[in-house]
């Protein structure tokens, strides 16, 4: 089955995304910065991103029952106080539509925002299809400055068959060496994409010719170099320094926000992308889907630390043993034998 149609809609979802996600990073304001419930920092680029890739795909499918599995609700923006954010995502939204211009429709009102966020409520699963978003991947990321993306695959009986990566901030060159600030020496702004089956290929989001992209053929773990979260919240940054010194790994952690590292990794930026989160947190499927189909059509694998390929198919959540490692077939069994013996020098030193 071929899901053309449904990745030529998802990179012009995302790309618009992006657009809008782009105007706000250039002027944030520190009242742009909200708290959730659980006090993660969401934005209203996170809303209007969310609305607009909400919005893109009801026009292009107008037919179908759409199923969005997204990260943010409108919860919030329901609360006394938040009308005027409410406002300025819905202004957001609709001057992005009006410089795009491919819908003629009339402004959208605030209630249709409000409709458009919440159509993301869809629990996913494994029959049908079912659209996964994370409409900013890498809030952190975004609020200082740095990496981020938008991410949006499509499920279909609950496997990954297409995904898309905005990364607004990526250096259309290789980041490898770490020099992913290049903000003023060269272009960024990558689109990466892939459909089942058929590869991986990269663009600019301004709209350059597409490339086919390949992970790196590095077979020599101490010629590889490895990503981790930015946040060390987010991911133990001293278990995957013993991983890789077991491994002989030479160069220092290259260290960014969001799926943006799936995106370098797919395009052989570096070998391996390692995630250990803390005790007791459940990773996401928006946090993974997109990368995921990106990074294994261009010829990488990607394991939970037990060797386990994920599963998308169980609703809103991945279930994972400790953690995700991500490299090509050839170091995989190197890095999981090196993940596995430092999970047990770790625990017998407790
Ligand atoms: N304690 C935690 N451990 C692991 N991941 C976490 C976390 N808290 C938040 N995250 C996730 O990490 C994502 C960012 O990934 P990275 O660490 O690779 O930059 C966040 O996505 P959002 O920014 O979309 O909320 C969030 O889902
Ligand atoms: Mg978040
Ligand atoms: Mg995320
Ligand atoms: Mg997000």
């Amino acid at each position: 089955m071929s899901y053309d149609r449904e990745l030529v809609a998802a990179k012009k979802a995302a790309s618009l995304a992006a657009r809008l996600c782009q105007k706000v990073q250039k002027d944030l304001l520190q009242s742009d910065v909200q708290s959730k419930s659980d006090k993660s920092p969401v934005t209203v680029a996170d809303y209007g991103s969310q609305a607009l890739v909400s919005f893109v795909l009801q026009k292009e499918f107008p037919s179908e029952k759409l199923s969005l599995v997204a990260e943010e609700d409108s919860g919030d923006l329901c609360t006394d106080g938040a009308q005027e954010t409410l406002e300025r995502i819905t202004k957001l939204v609709n001057d992005t539509l009006a410089s795009d211009g491919s819908y003629s429709v009339s402004p959208l009102s605030t209630e249709d925002i409000l409709q458009a966020i919440d159509r993301g409520k869809s629990e996913g699963g494994s029959q049908g299809h079912h659209w996964v978003l994370d409409p900013i991947d890498g809030t952190k990321g975004f609020v200082r400055g740095d990496q981020y993306a938008i991410a949006l695959a499509l499920l279909d009986q609950g496997k990954v068959v297409l995904g898309v990566l905005a990364c607004p901030n990526l250096p259309i060159t290789s980041i490898s060496g770490g020099n992913q600030h290049a903000f003023n020496s060269g272009e960024v702004g990558c689109l990466f994409f892939a459909e089942v089956g058929g590869g991986t290929y990269m663009q600019s989001l301004n709209g350059s010719s597409p490339l086919k992209v390949q992970v790196t053929a590095v077979e020599n773990p101490e010629e590889a170099s490895f990503f981790e979260s930015y946040e060390a919240a987010h991911s133990m940054h001293d278990l995957s320094s013993l991983i890789a010194k077991k491994l002989g790994v030479k160069a220092p952690p290259v260290r960014i926000d969001s799926q943006a590292k799936y995106g370098a990794l797919s395009r052989g930026d570096g070998a391996i992308y390692m995630r250990f989160p803390h005790k007791g947190y459940r990773e996401k499927i928006w946090d993974h889907a997109a990368g995921y189909i990106v990074v294994t059509e261009a010829g990488g694998v990607v394991r939970d630390a037990a060797g386990i390929p994920l599963d998308f198919s169980r609703g809103k959540y991945l279930d994972v043993d400790t953690g995700i490692i991500v490299t090509n077939q050839k170091l995989m069994p190197l890095v999981l034998k090196a993940v596995r013996e430092s999970l047990e020098e770790k625990a017998s030193s407790l």
